[in-house]
């Protein structure tokens, strides 16, 4: 990526990691809803030009440079607190949880990765594409953190599908692979490729710039997800990764892919 870009990102990484730390990290019980009301003034400051500290001035400068807008970002603070539950009852409640901790950051992102020239999508389908990568990315963390979350006594998974399966919360607790629990995943896996596919469909749409780096987060990201298939899904006591190997693989393979821009290839179609 450009340089300037690198940094525009790197500002949107810093403010989404503490806001993560406020409320989903060790000190997170001390955060109530008076602090994320003092946090959300301080990004309504910096987005008027008037940070707090350092790292709001980094997001300022993004701000001042590309047209971020605020609303993803107040999305991210707003529905956190409500959100730390450790339980969704149906897949609904997992998406809403996804869009407020992963899709936002899609929505933050295409402002800086910018829209290319040749782009005949709308920006509407691109924003969509953008909001299923971080779907996606968060769906596949989900299934690929299932034991250390459980350790945590979180059970992020839809839990009418969990008991659709026949699957127990205790043998969640217990993480021992059964065919029902590998039945399971392959429906999630599935349903997480799915939110892959759509943003797949975004990504040519980008700056020529842009392409290379978030196709090959796509595919990295999405790499997660066979390697729980490799681990006969047992994502209880193994961490699924993608080795170095193929992480380097992935780059070329992925630079040839957007080669091509939204003119020539079969990207977005008007819908
Ligand atoms: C596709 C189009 C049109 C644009 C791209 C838009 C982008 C860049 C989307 C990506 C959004 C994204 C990176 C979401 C975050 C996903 C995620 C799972 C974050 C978790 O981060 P960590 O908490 O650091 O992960 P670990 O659990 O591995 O520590």
């Amino acid at each position: 990526m450009t340089p300037e870009r690198q940094r525009a990102v790197w500002a949107i990484y810093v403010w989404c990691r503490r806001t993560d730390e406020l409320v989903d990290g060790p000190n997170a019980s001390c955060i109530n809803s008076t602090a994320l009301d003092r946090w959300e003034k301080r990004l309504t400051d910096l987005f008027e030009g008037r940070p707090f500290d350092v790292y709001d001035a980094a997001l300022s400068d993004t701000v001042s440079k590309f047209p971020v807008d605020i609303q993803p970002f107040k999305d991210m603070i707003e529905m956190r607190l409500d959100l730390r539950k450790s339980r969704n009852k149906i897949f609904d409640e997992l998406y809403l949880y996804c869009y407020y901790v992963a899709g936002t950051v899609g929505l933050m992102s295409v402002p800086v990765m910018g829209i290319s020239p040749d782009s005949k999508a709308s920006t509407e389908n691109i924003y969509n594409a953008a909001l299923a990568l971080g779907i996606a990315n968060q769906l596949t963390n989900i299934l690929r953190d299932v034991g250390e979350d459980a350790r945590r006594g979180r059970i992020y998974l839809p839990h009418d599908e969990l008991k659709l399966a026949g699957i127990l919360e205790d043998d969640i607790f217990r993480g021992i692979v059964t065919d029902k629990w590998r039945n399971f995943m392959k429906g999630q896996i599935k349903r997480a490729r799915m939110f892959f596919d759509e943003a797949e469909k975004g990504v040519i749409e980008l700056n020529s710039a842009s392409r290379w780096p978030v196709w090959a987060s796509l595919v990295l990201y999405r790499q997660i997800l066979d390697a729980i298939e490799a681990n006969d899904y047992n994502n209880f006591t193994k961490r699924a990764y993608v080795g170095k190997a193929k992480k380097l693989l992935s780059f070329p393979v992925a630079y040839a892919r957007v080669l091509v821009g939204p003119s020539k290839l079969t990207g977005m179609v008007n819908t």
